[in-house]
């Protein structure tokens, strides 16, 4: 039994499933990232590719090897060229340490920061029933919905947002879009649900944050310019009129994960101790 155990666990075999592990784990957070996005389309085209360089080898179809040899030869440097900016921003983040477990606290500051800028914009916009939509990116990038906004790059500061949504000004229209705990771009355009579930007396402001939350993992916030409420969408979830203490404690739960829960989806879990398993999924 030991010099079976001993011989399963022999460098080789641990360096084998180390490898496999890594290797899985790279895959699944380059899916997440790319969910949502036109890297997808570009995914499904490499799919096509690769059959088609199969099936000619299969059948000896020597021209149309060539040629499919010549786009997968071509196809590297043009990813790069194409996917430069998600490469520097992707190389960014992990320099930043959002991958390195002992850089991760430093980080936490970062988000808690981020945490308390919302929170002095929604307080100051709920109570003035200023009309606010803000996105704030995780795993799924934005970039499809971050090109139709206008650039800010900025630091994010509750007075900056409370700026951007002051009705009348040029920024106000549209959603705010915060990736890598920077605000990316304001006035952009986020996809509207067709649910029916959603209740009437809801808008497009409303619609748009339901909708973002079903093709991505984004968290977003609207704040009612009729009513000042304040509502978080996520993962299909919509939760209406929620207090600050309640805003708080689920901001905090989404956007400061402790390390062990972190690839867990807190909002679920915090939704379903608030309103059981049957509350408002849309
Ligand atoms: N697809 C969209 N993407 C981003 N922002 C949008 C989108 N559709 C509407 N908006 C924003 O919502 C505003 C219109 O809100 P509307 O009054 O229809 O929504 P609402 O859900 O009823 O919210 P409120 O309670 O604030 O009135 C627009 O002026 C625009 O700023």
């Amino acid at each position: 039994m030991q010099s079976i155990l001993t011989h399963l666990l022999t460098w080789s075999t641990v360096a084998n499933a180390i490898d496999i592990v890594v290797v899985w784990y790279a895959l699944y957070r380059l899916i997440m990232l790319i969910r949502g996005t036109k890297a997808v389309q570009l995914l499904k085209g490499v799919f096509v590719i690769a059959i088609i360089k199969i099936v000619s080898w299969y059948l000896q179809l020597k021209t149309v090897g060539y040629i499919t040899d010549m786009i997968i030869t071509w196809s590297v440097p043009a990813l790069v060229i194409i996917f430069q900016p998600e490469i520097r921003r992707g190389l960014e983040h992990l320099g930043r340490g959002s991958v390195l477990p002992w850089t991760k606290s430093n980080q936490h500051v970062e988000e808690q920061r981020m945490v308390a800028q919302l929170d002095k914009a929604i307080q100051y916009m709920s109570k003035r029933r200023i009309g606010a939509l803000i996105t704030i990116q995780q795993n799924t990038g934005l970039e499809d919905y971050i090109e139709t906004g206008i650039p800010i790059d900025a630091d994010i500061s509750g007075e900056l947002l409370i700026n951007i949504f002051i009705p009348n000004t040029p920024l106000h229209d549209g959603a705010v879009i915060i990736r890598d705990n920077r605000v990316a771009v304001a006035a952009a355009y986020l996809p509207l649900s067709e649910s029916n579930a959603i209740p009437k007396e809801l808008g497009t402001r409303h619609r748009a944050a339901v909708g973002i939350s079903e093709v991505t993992d984004a968290l977003t916030i609207v704040i009612s310019e009729e009513t000042g409420g304040v509502t978080v969408t996520n993962n299909n979830h919509l939760i209406r009129d929620l207090t600050r203490e309640d805003y708080m404690k689920l901001l905090t739960a989404q956007l400061v994960p402790a390390d062990e829960e972190a690839e867990q989806s807190p909002i679920v879990a915090w939704f379903t101790s608030k309103f059981g398993k049957g509350g408002t999924k849309r």
